[in-house]
């Protein structure tokens, strides 16, 4: 039996793992197996890859793939598949992404107990995520309790925004009790902060913006490969619409909806959570590839509203910067839409951005034109390895990646 480590994402419509065995004295990782089931909720997709990147299971997994119909029902199929074809693994920890951690958890941290009860206080915050990455953490200590489950949290990269940019302009005391901007997608930003320098040379030190544009999207201004701001704040709803989120809102209509349109808490958060954004705006989807491929209107508004958004967004991110040298596009929409990627890059062509059409269309690492004075990069993410890194650090395993 060879020593692996297990890695678990949940994300908002997607469970993705990998399976990363660790040489016995180096404690070196080596990605054996990625895989994701994809849809959750809509349409379910079941599929492994090994280290190669091809494909090992997936059509056997058509039959129970039709049975996912939630996060519950896909940890299930996922567990199952793992405890029936990765037998010849013994897994030493087990390492999960964790959307929130507050203001208490900016390092990984072996789950306790107490950080579970702790966690728990962050559903309210993060209701499309954190409940999910919970179930997981639950389901393997009934499982496995002496397994070692580590939690990196995707607000830990963000804290080291100067506080001015964490601040919101509400009286002091709602700062002490946590009412912050903490900022999210962190474990992808704090990837692509690490691959930087293979991409960029040293233009990876200077002023830097991350597009995670996933179902969940946000952007992440860096200057020295650290955040400065970003798109997202005190929840996973903030900043750019996404599939079913609203994205940046007038408090305003908030209160006027619960005020004068008789809709209670409980209505407005199912709207702004899971009826709002991509979905919301078409009326069709909340899936970018299905609404790239619709001819209705409504679709092609919903798109519209996404990149204008993106744009404004950017702006907003350069001036916070003071400047930018490069932008990254990544997650599902960054990494596949070649038609996403051009147009945002168009509406910041006052930056700079001069995107290269035949470049962007073979899905090339650089996206930009070489006189292009602010260059634009695809730079696909790996939230699973820099979760694996941490969780072998945490157990206390000298690393050394490959
Ligand atoms: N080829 C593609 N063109 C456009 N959008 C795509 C493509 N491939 C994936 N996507 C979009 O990426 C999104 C999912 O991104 P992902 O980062 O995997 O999600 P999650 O936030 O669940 O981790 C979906 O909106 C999906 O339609
Ligand atoms: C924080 C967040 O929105 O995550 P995801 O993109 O995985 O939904
Ligand atoms: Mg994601």
């Amino acid at each position: 039996m060879s020593n692996a480590t297990l890695v678990i994402n949940a994300g908002s419509s997607s469970i993705k793992f990998a399976v990363f065995s660790l040489a016995e004295n180096t404690v070196s990782l080596h990605m054996i197996y990625r895989g994701e089931i994809v849809g959750i909720g809509y349409r379910p997709h079941f599929t492994v890859h090994d280290c190669t990147g091809e494909i090992v299971s997936v059509a056997k997994q058509s039959l129970i793939t039709e049975n996912i119909r939630s996060h519950a029902d896909a940890f299930f199929v996922l567990f199952d598949w793992i405890n029936h074809s990765l037998s010849e693994f013994l897994f030493i920890a087990v390492g999960h992404r964790v959307v929130h951690g507050g203001e208490k958890y900016s390092i990984p941290v072996v789950v306790s107990e107490e950080i579970l009860c702790n966690l728990k206080e962050f559903i309210p915050l993060a209701p499309l995520h954190q409940p999910y990455e919970i179930a997981a953490i639950e389901t393997l200590t009934q499982q496995q309790p002496e397994m070692r489950q580590v939690a990196c949290f995707d607000t830990a990269f963000h804290r080291t925004q100067p506080i001015i940019a964490q601040q919101f302009s509400l009286p002091r005391e709602f700062r002490q009790q946590g009412i912050l901007k903490y900022g999210f997608h962190g474990l992808s930003y704090e990837y692509i902060a690490s691959v930087l320098p293979e991409y960029l040379g040293s233009a990876a030190e200077g002023r830097v913006i991350v597009a995670h544009l996933g179902h969940g999207a946000s952007m992440c201004a860096m200057k020295a490969r650290r955040s400065v701001a970003t798109t997202m704040t005190f929840s996973p709803l903030d900043g750019l619409p996404m599939g079913t989120r609203c994205g940046a809102i007038d408090p305003a209509v908030v209160l006027y909806l619960m005020k004068e349109k008789g809709m209670d808490i409980d209505a407005v958060a199912d709207l702004l959570n899971y009826r709002s954004g991509l979905l919301g705006v078409s009326g069709i989807s909340g899936d970018m590839r299905e609404l790239l491929a619709n001819d209705n209107p409504h679709a092609a508004e919903a798109i519209d509203l996404f990149v204008y958004c993106a744009g404004r967004e950017l702006g907003s991110l350069a001036a916070a910067l003071g400047g930018l040298d490069a932008l990254v596009f990544t997650a599902g929409i960054g990494e596949h839409s070649v038609v996403i990627r051009e147009r945002i890059c168009r509406e910041a062509a006052w930056l700079g951005i001069r995107v290269d059409e035949t470049a962007n269309a073979a899905n090339n690492s650089r996206i930009s034109t070489m006189d292009s004075s602010v260059s634009a990069w695809m730079i696909p993410t790996n939230e699973e390895l820099i979760i694996a890194e941490h969780t072998i650090r945490v157990i206390g395993g000298n690393l050394h990646c490959g």
